[in-house]
């Protein structure tokens, strides 16, 4: 099934390994990285599973071809235009092929290494192809997860007393987005029209959001099903987790305020949500697990986590103000606040039964910290828009405006390499 080679087995995780491309410590792609994308070429324009390494593509179908990564020779996993196939396989076939992908591109393993027309094959310059939405999303459900974006939006909506409901502090509190308008990253995202009645106004009127926001949020991408009925485990709940992205759950304000009460927000997130187009695996965010914030009362019992289920990973985002070429950061936070886990929110969407598939997309929730530059929203940033943003030349934003592009990125910063995520970008473009 894979080739064994004669050398010390060392974890796909140690900071020691080196991998015979050249990488920038500074890369988001270390051999230590190896997420997973779909990628197309110009010669060939089939989408087709690959991994980042460096500032190559490791075409995974060719390798697949050579016998390298043969999985069930009946069915070619990574010639597929998606990940699902390959995910619906399971952890123990996920961390084989992290394995041998690691083992392959090592510096001291002459199989690929040596063999120039297979490498001249199977590895493209990343900005030489076009990455495509990596996994058929079966279903997404955003979380409210951040105990500071809460606190921050319920004392604007409904006033420092009333800011977390009192649910909040018992479960992960969610609603179901849609998986229809999840989109890859560079799609450029239309302004939504919708039904608007500010407080100033008597009666709603119909016409595109004056208030579009943006949200930073991780995409946790499940790799395995759950059976209707069956409650999760914090065990099964981790193993089902293929991996993360960066997600970016636009959100149209205005609408939103108008008609969440009472079963939440709907055609203000429905219009589109970005996702980074390379999934990181949770076996490459092991080394980075932390602890999160103590949760205080302590949860049911069927949501008790014994392990540390929060990951220490950086978070930035930058705006581009339409016609600016200045690209300034507006917000620095970190994975690490999140009140409650991925893993809990799994938990709990599974605890009443509801069976869970293979591409299910679970948005964290906006990801804000303690701090003022740690908001992960322009209606936090902008405290309602009565904080504007100054950006270089004058420019001033409460909210986006048609051709302001906003940038997010993420990484994990371990011992002289860096386990990235890229970035998630969109534009936005005018409703009409
Ligand atoms: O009603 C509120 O308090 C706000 C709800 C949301 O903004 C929904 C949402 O996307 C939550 C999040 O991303 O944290
Ligand atoms: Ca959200
Ligand atoms: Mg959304």
């Amino acid at each position: 099934m894979f080739e064994t080679q004669e050398y010390t087995v060392t974890h796909s995780n140690a900071p020691s390994l080196r991998s015979f491309i050249q990488i920038d410590p500074a890369s988001d792609f270390p051999i230590q990285n190896l997420p997973y994308g779909v990628f197309s070429a110009a010669d060939s324009p089939k989408p087709r599973v690959g991994v980042a390494i460096g500032d190559f593509v490791l075409d995974l179908a060719v390798l697949e071809d050579e016998g390298l990564l043969d999985l069930s020779p009946a069915y070619e996993v990574f010639a597929q235009p998606s990940l699902n196939p390959f995910m619906a396989l399971g952890p123990v076939v996920w961390s084989k092929v992290r394995a041998a992908i690691s083992a392959l591109l090592r510096d001291d393993n002459p199989r690929l290494r040596d063999d120039k027309p297979l490498r001249s094959r199977a590895l493209r310059p990343r900005n030489e192809v076009t990455l495509h939405l990596p996994f058929h999303v079966a279903g997404y459900t955003d979380f409210y997860s951040s105990k500071e974006h809460a606190t921050n939006v319920g004392v604007m909506f409904r006033g420092k007393d009333n800011a977390l409901q009192p649910n909040w502090l018992h479960m992960p509190i969610g609603y179901n987005g849609r998986a229809s308008t999840v989109v890859v990253s560079g799609t450029r995202v239309r302004r939504p029209r919708g039904q608007l009645k500010p407080p100033s106004a008597d009666v709603p009127s119909f016409g595109p959001c004056k208030r579009l926001d943006f949200e930073l949020e991780m995409g946790v991408v499940i790799g395995q099903p759950s059976s209707l009925g069956e409650m999760l485990t914090e065990t099964q709940a981790e193993a089902m987790i293929f991996g993360f992205v960066l997600l970016n759950d636009w959100s149209a304000r205005d609408i939103q305020q108008w008609e969440y009460v009472p079963l939440g927000p709907f055609q203000s997130k429905a219009f589109a949500t970005s996702i980074s187009p390379w999934v990181v695996t949770r076996e490459a965010l092991e080394p980075f697990r932390v602890a999160g914030p103590a949760q205080d009362p302590t949860p049911l019992p069927y949501l008790q986590q014994v392990s540390a289920q929060n990951y220490d990973l950086a978070l930035d985002v930058a705006l581009q103000a339409a016609g600016s070429n200045a690209v300034q950061n507006i917000s620095q936070t970190n994975f690490k606040y999140m009140y409650w886990s991925s893993v809990q929110q799994l938990m709990h969407h599974a605890s009443s039964g509801c069976a869970m598939s293979v591409g299910d997309l679970l948005g964290s929730g906006t990801i804000s910290g303690p701090e003022k530059h740690q908001r992960g929203s322009l209606l936090e940033i902008s405290w309602n828009g009565t904080e504007p943003v100054e950006l270089a030349g004058g420019v001033k934003r409460t909210f986006l405006e048609d051709g302001d592009s906003l940038v997010m990125r993420g990484w994990c910063q371990g011992n002289g390499y860096r386990v990235g995520f890229g970035e998630v970008e969109g534009t936005i473009v005018a409703a009409d």
